[in-house]
């Protein structure tokens, strides 16, 4: 038997609060998942004397969600902010203008109530690049098809909403940059054409931990609202892998225009890969294509074209799940060290670079960029 979000959400709304109210009506769960019979999520208390007093709610949750049948674990964090709600929080972008205020973001804050997916100004597309599992090549994918795009002189940002290991500023040789704002907006970076914002620029090294809880959400809308975007023709997200908060977030509150998914050959990437299609369906954003990643790997001695991971496993589920197949990258050694050296192999020529102009190309015919 599964546990649904909802039966944990209407199990907490039983449980009274000291000062009234439920953690459910007075809007303090955050980070909610429910996978595989474990629940997890973090109350957000509005300060340390606040989390203290919330020790006994902590515990009479653990024992209403551990009797409920079809769950085997619960953890539960409670948090507070570092200092009263609504302050300066303490983690904000790292401003490169020494002279200029801290910019205004309310990170650890929960992001002002939302109706729907709104719009970014500016943006005319976001589309999302998600996995099933870690490791595919999505960010990879990413960088180098926001290259591509520019190249072929389409307005484009990267957004690199990769929680657990933003990756962006290291493969777009933007490592070690700070970000500048006026007080209110923040300034994104520029590499190879591309507008840059990532979750990387925001923290520090190890910080990423704190960012998975209550600070999410609101970092999320942040960095879609508060940053200077411009006028773009397409924002591509680089989604955290697999099937959690950041995906819900994006997709209920930015008009996500659709997904594209990237998946390594194998049975088992492709497996997780549905379970990513599963979920864009669910939340209603549409899947506009996959692409196979480490497709094939041609010898750069011998020219003997090898299928490390198989071939073709990509095109042949998305054409059994009529989805488009938007193309397939090869595995390359370059791919890697053109990431690893800050300018994406897509900035350069031969034959990887053609294979995402391809994509791009594919995109733009689509409508989709
Ligand atoms: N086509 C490719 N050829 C060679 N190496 C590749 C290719 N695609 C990705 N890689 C390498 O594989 C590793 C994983 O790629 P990447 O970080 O893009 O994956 P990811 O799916 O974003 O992973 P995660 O979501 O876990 O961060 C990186 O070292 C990257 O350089």
């Amino acid at each position: 038997m599964t546990i649904s979000r909802e039966r944990v959400l209407d199990e907490l709304a039983r449980i009274a609060l000291p000062g009234g109210g439920t953690l459910v009506s007075r809007d303090m769960v955050r980070a909610l998942n429910v996978e595989s019979g474990v629940v997890r999520f973090v109350i957000e208390a509005a300060d340390a004397a606040g989390a203290r007093e919330l020790a006994p709610v902590e515990a009479e949750a653990q024992r209403l969600l551990s009797a409920l049948p079809g769950v085997e674990k619960v953890q539960i964090v409670t948090t507070a902010p570092a200092g009263p709600r609504g302050a300066q929080p303490q983690v904000t972008a790292r401003s490169g203008a020494a002279a200029a205020p801290p910019p205004n973001l309310t990170i650890g804050r929960h992001p002002t109530p939302q109706a729907g997916p709104a719009p970014v100004s500016g943006v005319a597309r976001i589309v999302a690049i998600g996995s099933g599992k870690g490791g595919v090549g999505k960010s990879t994918l990413t960088s180098n098809l926001a290259v591509a795009l520019a190249r072929k002189g389409r307005r484009v940002g990267l957004l690199d909403a990769d929680i657990y290991g933003p990756s962006q500023p290291r493969m777009l040789g933007l490592g070690g940059q700070r970000l500048t704002n006026d007080g209110e907006m923040i300034q994104p970076l520029h590499a190879h054409g591309v507008t840059v914002m990532s979750l990387g620029l925001m923290m520090k090294e190890g910080e990423a931990v704190v960012w998975r809880g209550p600070m999410l959400m609101g970092a999320l809308q942040q960095m879609l609202n508060q940053v200077k975007w411009g006028e773009l023709d397409v924002l591509l997200v680089d989604l955290p892998p697999g099937t959690g908060d950041v995906q819900l977030s994006l997709c209920q509150k930015a008009q996500v225009t659709g997904a594209i998914i990237v998946s390594t050959p194998q049975d088992v990437a492709l497996i997780d890969a549905r379970r990513a299609i599963d979920m864009f369906d669910k939340l209603k954003t549409p899947v506009l294509g996959l692409v196979e990643n480490m497709s094939t790997y041609i010898c750069p001695n011998c020219g003997h074209e090898a299928h490390l991971f198989g071939h073709g496993g990509v095109a042949a589920e998305a054409a059994k799940l009529n989805l488009p197949f938007l193309g397939e990258i090869p595995l390359n050694l370059e791919v890697r060290l053109a990431g690893d050296a800050g300018t994406p192999v897509a900035a350069g020529e031969g034959p990887v670079a053609d294979a995402f102009a391809r994509l791009a190309d594919r995109m733009i015919g689509g409508g989709m960029a």
